[in-house]
């Protein structure tokens, strides 16, 4: 559909999914944009960006409901705010935009917005010109040409003219607005989004593991289409509507009296009340077709992403009955939605339509009394239906501003997320001698309720090969986050060579730390940028090198792609081992003088894993590391210089392999345990070999 300007500028694309509650922060849920759900029945756009019910409302509370199957972390508790608090809210935020309009120390951007504002009132000066020609025109034709003589031309051509010089004019000084104005808008975006996506990435891991990453982008995504929305509507349509109003109400006062003016500004009164009011009331529909749409897309995504499952059990009529059901809730929303739309443009036209009417017949009424011309009955008829354009589109404008109004505030807030963790003022550099790592006497739990760590004391020597074990879920893994400082202690302290890592700086810690996490992270890019992450400096040599020493480089090489190759979202597209050692090609590029090793070979096959840990332990001798191995496979760590055995958070014990095995205690309990397991393992090898090959063994 071929939207008129006007439109253009007030209909915003759709945002798919705008279900969201009031002031809770981002939905769990991730919302897929299913082109499935593109069309609504009738093949028109969906229902999009709504206003928000007022709060604590009925509708708050369906909506929240609607939008929480599972209760979403919500950053602010949800709370019932009053119209007072929620207009308040909504000032400061045109406040805070009103700095992006008018920048302190950026006169081209001041320079910008004074010009559209001159070429938006020219525009509009302009538009109510047109009328002005008309009557001229049709007053100068009203003569008899017969008698007089005389043609269109002389008569009236230049007013003719003129009118379309007017017009013209008009639209040029609009478009040339726009054009003005556009990067106005678009700067103040990019600053927005730049700062908030500065500001998520040094936000602490509690925060990132609480919300779904679709959440915060479709947040920034949606704040940042709110800020385009508001700040375009208020130069496009509402404040030249504003004017257009004002100057027609002047027009008609000063022409033909206050009567006219009465009903004009009567009617937009009336006109606004009751479409603010219906657009208010229609929206709960507009919500539940969301709602529905949405339940419909996750419905379909699921079963589609899980087709295997759906497969295994045979559940295809099932997932179809959940989709149909969804898209029945959609298909009856959608009715109320186009049946409520019939009911508020009826309204609005009936309350128009009449007061056009009502002037109408004032104006005849003074022609009637010779009073008027013809021409000021057209004029006084034109004045106004000029103003229908603007206004037809009030409740769309109204509902989306409001939208956009709270997808701002979602999005000014996400940048008032506190950090947890942070440096002190002045933090000084880690300054690092031989990189000795202690805990003394730490207490830590993710939550306050449920400890993980207690009081734990343990102290790993500079230069040397550690093993952390114990039974899953005892802490191992956490002790890495807390050297890394994703979070801060409860109580006692970390030291790296003596120095408290809350007093150092976070860059100089993250930086003398090098991970390879349980699970890699791996950007959907190649194989080789996703090693040279690991320094951004490296070059193609180092990457190649990188990738020998953790001995993935031959598998690369094999690949159609070699460094090329993309390695999917999260790494799909490889295999685990492949990850794995990607992790550790990284971890030898970035060459930090600490390292952790969490499970690091966890999918690598025993000959694999070997050769892997043999590497491994040359560069860590070579270079005089100190390193840490979480592992639960013993056999990779007996041969560390120590072995820390970890117990429901505390040290149950710590000692050589030899030493640990001699004292019978829970690491004697889990290496007798592996090695029956192991010889086990081994000799159905062995068996299996026979098998393939008999007498290979011989
Ligand atoms: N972000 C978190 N919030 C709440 N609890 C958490 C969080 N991360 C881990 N835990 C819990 O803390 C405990 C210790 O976790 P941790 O990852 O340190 O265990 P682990 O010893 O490394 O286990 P595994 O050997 O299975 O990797 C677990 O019970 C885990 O469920
Ligand atoms: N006259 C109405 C409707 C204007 C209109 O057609 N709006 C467009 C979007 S700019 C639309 O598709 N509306 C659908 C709806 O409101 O459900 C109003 O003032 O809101």
């Amino acid at each position: 559909m071929l939207l008129p300007p006007l439109a253009r500028a007030v209909c915003r694309p759709t945002l798919h999914h705008r279900l969201r509650p009031q002031h809770a922060y981002l939905s769990a849920r991730v919302f897929t944009s299913s082109p499935l759900h593109r069309k609504d029945v009738h093949g028109q756009r969906p229902p999009t960006a709504q206003s928000a019910p007022s709060p604590g409302s009925k509708d708050a509370v369906q909506q929240t409901k609607a939008a929480q199957p599972a209760k979403p972390p919500t950053l602010l508790a949800e709370q019932t705010v009053t119209n007072k608090e929620q207009r308040k809210a909504d000032w400061a935020i045109i406040k805070e935009m009103s700095h992006y309009l008018w920048p302190k120390d950026n006169y081209g951007t001041r320079f910008r917005v004074g010009l559209s504002v001159a070429l938006l009132v020219s525009a509009k000066v302009l538009n109510v010109q047109v009328p002005f020609y008309f009557k001229n025109i049709v007053d100068s034709m009203n003569i008899d040409f017969a008698a007089l003589g005389g043609t269109a031309w002389t008569v009236a051509g230049t007013m003719i003219v003129a009118y379309g010089a007017t017009r013209i004019g008009a639209t040029v000084f609009q478009e040339v607005r726009n054009a003005v104005f556009a990067s106005v808008a678009q700067k103040a975006i990019r600053a927005v989004a730049c700062r908030v996506y500065e500001h998520l990435l040094r936000l602490d891991q509690s925060f990132h593991l609480s919300r779904q990453t679709g959440g915060l982008t479709r947040a920034i995504d949606r704040g940042t289409k709110g800020i385009s929305f508001l700040l375009t509507s208020m130069v496009f349509h509402v404040l030249p509507t504003i004017l257009e109003i004002s100057l027609v109400c002047g027009i008609l006062t000063y022409n033909y009296g206050a009567k006219f003016a009465l009903i004009t500004g009567t009617t937009m009164l009336a006109y606004t009340a009751f479409t603010i009011s219906t657009t208010a009331w229609r929206t709960k529909f507009r919500k539940q077709a969301n709602a529905a749409d949405n339940k419909a897309a996750t419905v379909a995504v699921d079963s589609l992403i899980n087709y295997e499952a759906v497969k295994y059990f045979n559940n295809e009529k099932f997932e179809v009955g959940r989709y149909d059901k969804a898209l029945q809730n959609y298909e009856k929303a959608s009715i109320k939605v186009a049946t409520s739309l019939a009911f508020l443009n009826s309204g609005q036209n009936l309350i128009f339509s009449s007061a056009l009417t009502a002037m109408m017949y004032l104006a005849a009424d003074g022609v009637a009394n010779g009073n008027l011309t013809v021409g000021d009955l057209v004029m006084v008829n034109q004045l106004v239906f000029q103003l229908s354009v603007p206004l037809n589109f009030l409740g769309s404008v109204y509902r989306e501003l409001r939208q956009s109004l709270l997808d701002m505030e979602t999005l000014f807030n996400l940048q008032k997320v506190e950090l947890k963790v942070r440096d002190k003022p002045n933090a000084k550099p880690l300054l690092l001698s031989s990189g000795e790592l202690k805990f003394e006497n730490v207490t830590f739990g993710y939550r306050p309720d449920r400890p993980i760590l207690k009081n734990l004391n343990l102290t790993i020597p500079a230069g040397k090969k550690i093993a952390i074990v114990g039974p899953s879920g005892c802490g191992k893994s956490t002790i890495l986050r807390l050297l890394f400082r994703y979070y801060d202690v409860q109580e006692g302290r970390i030291l790296i060579d003596g120095q408290d890592i809350r007093d150092v700086s976070l860059e100089s810690l993250r930086k003398a730390i090098g991970v390879v996490p349980q699970d890699t992270p791996l950007f959907n890019d190649t194989i080789g940028h996703n090693i040279k992450y690991g320094n951004l400096e490296a070059t193609d040599d180092q990457i190649i090198e990188a990738a020998r020493r953790a001995h993935v480089h031959d598998t690369i090489s094999s690949f159609p792609d070699g460094y090329n190759t993309m390695v999917g979202e999260r790494g799909m597209m490889i295999s685990g081992g492949e990850k794995q050692r990607l992790a550790v090609s990284r971890l030898i590029l970035k060459d930090p003088p600490l390292l952790f090793f969490d499970e690091a070979t966890s999918a690598l096959d025993t000959h694999t894993e070997q050769a892997l840990l043999s590497h491994i332990n040359s560069i860590l001798k070579e270079k005089k590391r100190t390193s840490v191995f979480v592992a639960h496979r013993l056999r990779t760590i007996y041969d560390s210089d120590m072995i820390i055995v970890l117990r429901a958070g505390s040290v149950a014990e710590s000692g050589t392999h030899q030493q640990l095995i001699d004292r019978a205690g829970l690491y004697s309990e889990l290496w007798s345990a592996q090695e029956t397991l192991f010889a086990g393992a081994d000799e159905k090898e062995v068996v299996e070999d026979e098998i393939k090959d008999p007498g290979q063994r011989k």
